[in-house]
């Protein structure tokens, strides 16, 4: 069935009686084909009603083939073949509105059968329309993509009507005598008679009508041969004007009135009686030539009027378009207005995330620098309260906390002891051992005593080899007691050097704020007193002042 449908198609246009019986045959089996196919043969169904003239039937078949083909190239087919329908029927807002669709449409279509029905009959809307720059456009792009054989007669032939739309051709243009030549290699004489008939034309159009009259006898009898109407008033308008040409008023008279009786309608009535008032003129028939001429008018203002239309139509359709075009452009520059609108906000967003996050990024590493510096600030505040060598208070910060302590006992009427430590003869240490080992003895000295205290009391060295201590809450007989335990510590530590055992020994003196109160300064002058005392009485022991009027002594 598939090749039966093929057979139908190709034989259409160039012998139609052949493709009757197998469309019928199809219409049968159209059970049998499948959808595909059956969607061909409705093409081939509407293309049949387009050429009996039956354009309603034609129109609603392409219109379904249009909105309901899934191939779209079955739909293209129909557009054009519509196209050409409107144009002929002389709806031409319809028309070119369908043209300017299949105008957009062509860079897709895809199918060649499609592309170049599209071409053709844009190309002869165009011409119609008074467009002839578009309709040899098109007509050029059909002749490129034209199939062998009929093809390319059939674009050649629609150059040369573009051509002739736009009054740019002559008797031996080369695209006439190609087009010529296609349709006879193509085997459609009715097309190159046609052609020849545009030849002719031509030489009357220029002024030779003995050309024109030798070319009409020349295919005199293959006009006869093909039958075809058209072709034949064609032929006969032209040999009366070419016997006009050259004088021949009875003959040429005689040629126009056979056109006449014709009854024909088109263009060669108007051109015949136009011809037969300038004869009537000519001879002096006044009433005659009167005649014709009022038939003559009738129907060329018939011609202008359409001529008219089509352009006026032409014109409608393109300033439609051109608004349509317009406001489109007008909303896709809003929509992308509107997307860069949102691209803008995004970034924004976006830079905005990106500075909190910079944000966010330079108060942590302040927060960490600042944490820090902070530490650092600690650390070196503790290291510049602490004597480097023993890492217990050094003088200045062991007076301070000594005072501020004694203020809050003060404020409280807490008791307090001042302790004052030096080593004995420690000069000799150095002397004998070196100043390292004198070192060493410091700090032995410094973990010995502090066994002996508690949390809350105070360990400073004074300078030298010289402890201060204050011993918080702590009575005279408590004070005394640590003191004197502090000292049998010195004395018992053991510290070696190259085999010699050290002898180390601490003279203490004590003051109380029982007896001195909580002044820092006297109670510190009274330690020292004690202390000296302890020295001057022969060192290691421990001496506390009584009541600054007496010592004691453990
Ligand atoms: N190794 C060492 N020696 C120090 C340090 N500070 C001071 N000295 C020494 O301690 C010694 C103190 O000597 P003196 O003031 O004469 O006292 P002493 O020899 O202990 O005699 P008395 O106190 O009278 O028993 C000096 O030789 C100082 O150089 C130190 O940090 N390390």
């Amino acid at each position: 069935m598939g090749a039966i449908l093929e057979q139908a198609d190709a034989l259409q246009d160039t012998d139609h009686a052949r493709s009757m019986p197998l469309l019928a045959l199809l219409n049968r089996e159209a059970a049998r084909l499948t959808p595909d196919q059956q969607w061909h043969l409705r093409y081939l169904d509407a293309w049949e009603a387009m050429y009996e003239s039956d354009y309603p039937k034609s129109e609603a078949l392409f219109r379904d083939i249009m909105r309901h083909a899934g191939n779209p190239a079955w739909a293209d087919r129909a557009s054009a073949l519509l196209l050409w329908q409107l144009v002929v029927t002389r709806r031409y807002p319809e028309a070119f509105e369908l043209a300017d669709r299949l105008a957009a449409r062509l860079p897709q279509a895809t199918d060649a059968k499609a592309r170049f029905a599209m071409l053709l009959n844009l190309s002869v809307s165009l011409a119609v329309a008074g467009q002839p720059d578009l309709a040899v456009r098109y007509a050029r792009m059909a002749l490129a993509e034209a199939p062998a054989g009929k093809g390319s007669c059939y674009s050649a032939d629609s150059l040369v009507v573009a051509l002739s739309s736009g009054h740019r051709l002559t008797f031996d243009s080369p695209e006439l005598q190609q087009a010529i030549h296609a349709c006879a290699a193509a085997k459609l004489p009715v097309f190159s008679t046609d052609l020849q008939l545009t030849v002719g034309d031509l030489y009357l159009y220029e002024g030779k009508p003995r050309k024109a009259l030798a070319l009409l006898d020349q295919i005199a009898s293959a006009i006869d041969a093909d039958g075809y109407i058209p072709n034949k008033l064609e032929a006969m308008v032209q040999r009366a004007r070419a016997l006009a040409a050259i004088g021949d008023d009875d003959a040429a008279r005689k040629a126009a009135l056979a056109v006449v009786a014709m009854q024909a309608t088109g263009d060669w009535p108007r051109d015949a009686y136009e011809l037969l008032y300038r004869i009537e003129k000519k001879q002096g028939h006044a009433s005659a030539a009167l005649d014709n001429y009022e038939k003559y008018v009738v129907l060329d203002n018939a011609y202008l009027d359409d001529v008219n239309v089509r352009t006026v139509a032409y014109e409608t359709v393109q300033q439609h378009v051109l608004l349509q075009k317009l406001q489109t452009e007008s909303l896709s520059r809003q929509n992308a207005l509107l997307r860069m609108r949102q691209q803008l906000d995004a970034k924004t967003a976006e830079t905005n995330r990106l500075y909190l996050a910079l944000l966010l990024m330079a108060l942590a590493s302040a927060a960490v620098w600042m944490f820090r510096l902070k530490r650092s600030q600690l650390r070196f505040k503790k290291l510049s309260h602490l004597d480097g060598l023993t890492a217990i208070f050094n003088r200045q910060h062991f007076m301070g906390e000594v005072g501020r302590t004694l203020h809050l006992l003060e404020r409280r009427a807490g008791t307090a002891c001042l302790v004052f430590i030096d080593l004995d003869h420690f000069k000799r240490i150095n002397d004998t051992y070196g100043h390292a080992m004198g070192d060493e003895v410091l700090r032995q000295v410094v973990v010995a005593s502090r066994q002996h205290l508690r949390q809350v009391d105070l360990f400073g060295r004074l300078g030298g080899e010289e402890f201060g201590i204050l011993l918080v809450e702590c009575s005279r007989g408590q004070g005394m007691a640590i003191a004197e335990r502090i000292r049998l510590a010195v004395e018992a530590m053991v510290v070696e050097c190259e085999g010699a055992v050290i002898a180390i020994s601490a003279s203490v003196g004590l003051a109380f704020t029982d007896a001195c109160g909580h002044d820092l300064q006297r109670l510190c002058r009274e330690a020292d007193a004690a202390l000296y005392r302890a020295k001057r009485s022969g060192r290691n022991r421990v001496v506390a002042d009584i009541e600054n009027n007496g010592l004691i002594e453990a």
